[in-house]
């Protein structure tokens, strides 16, 4: 587990990260969302160790991460922009990461190169950027570390590619207790990877929640009451977070679970009566607007 408590960072006058508090469990993969300059590269490299908190405590299973040799061998970490030794190709790539990373799987390396259509002998600088970004992941998933921290590297990954790596790491995942971390500025990059989604904002943390509490937790209801007494029982005892009417159509977001809303609409008179599916765009809209934010524009875009 990644325990992150009370964590601050500054860069001269730039407060980067401001109070972050997130765990990160294992067996979960965990993405970290947030505008450009929340503050996910920040928070990331600090949970490498490769930059020392201003304040508070990062742990990777229980041992502090900075200056820590133990605790970093249990991370690998993907920079938004990988980083690869000038002139080197994967061969070269892969002896430097199995020196470092002992359990590094060569065997699996190569495999994983082959199928994906990646040459270990081509030199790294003439791989397009998403191939680049294929490779970085092969280097960290065959390192075989227990948490994979990836900046921005599925942005702009092609779907084939997700959905290979996305098996790769279901495969891993099962096999060793592999977590990913992934940042992105944008939740559509991560609503079919991550089981888990906190969200940065002006380097604080939104919201940390389970995609699944989350999806369960929020319905869509539609209704046209019977009359105006029908009307008051329907909307008491909800708990209403968005409320929209169109003449005498209802639309409602509420708490709750669907059975929960479903069964309160049944005590109630309605003309019509529909619970709707939430897409996970619509639940993060209706969580953010909650505290305040209008996350449309922010993540969305
Ligand atoms: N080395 C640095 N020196 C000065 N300021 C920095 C440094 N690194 C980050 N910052 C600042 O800290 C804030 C958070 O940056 P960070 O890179 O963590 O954000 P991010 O969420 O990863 O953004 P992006 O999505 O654009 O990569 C920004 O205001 C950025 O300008």
């Amino acid at each position: 587990m990644i325990e992150i408590n009370n964590v601050s960072k500054a860069f001269e006058d730039i407060l980067a990260v401001d109070d972050v508090s997130v765990t990160m469990k294992e067996d979960t993969v965990f993405g970290l969302i947030g505008t450009n300059g929340a503050g996910k590269s920040t928070v990331l490299r600090m949970v490498a160790g490769v930059m020392k908190a201003d304040k508070g405590t990062i742990s990777v299973d229980g041992i502090s991460v900075y200056d820590n040799i133990g605790a970093k061998e249990r991370v690998f970490f993907i920079a938004d922009e990988p980083y690869f030794f000038a002139n080197s190709t994967a061969v070269e790539m892969e002896k430097y990461f199995s020196t470092i990373y002992k359990e590094f799987n060569r065997n699996d390396f190569y495999t994983y190169m082959e199928n994906f259509g990646l040459d270990k002998k081509r030199k790294i600088n003439t791989f397009s950027k998403g191939m680049k970004k294929q490779l970085a992941l092969l280097c960290g998933i065959c390192s075989r570390s227990k948490y994979l921290l990836c900046d921005e590297t599925f942005d702009g990954l092609d779907p084939v590619m997700r959905q290979g790596i996305k098996s790769i790491f279901a495969k891993e995942m099962e096999s060793r207790g592999l977590t990913p971390v992934i940042a992105s500025h944008n939740l559509r990059e991560l609503e079919d990877i991550c089981d888990h989604v906190g969200l940065l904002h002006k380097g604080g943390v939104l919201l940390s929640k389970d995609l699944e509490d989350m999806k369960c937790n929020i319905q869509k209801v539609q209704c046209v009451f019977k009359d105006e007494e029908s009307e008051k029982k329907g909307l008491e005892g909800l708990q209403i977070m968005k409320e929209e009417k169109r003449g005498s159509l209802y639309t409602l977001t509420v708490r709750g679970n669907r059975e929960q809303t479903i069964s309160h609409f049944s005590t109630v008179d309605t003309i019509f009566f529909e619970a709707l599916p939430l897409s996970l765009e619509e639940i993060f809209i209706s969580e953010t607007e909650v505290v305040g934010y209008d996350i449309k524009k922010l993540i969305l875009s």
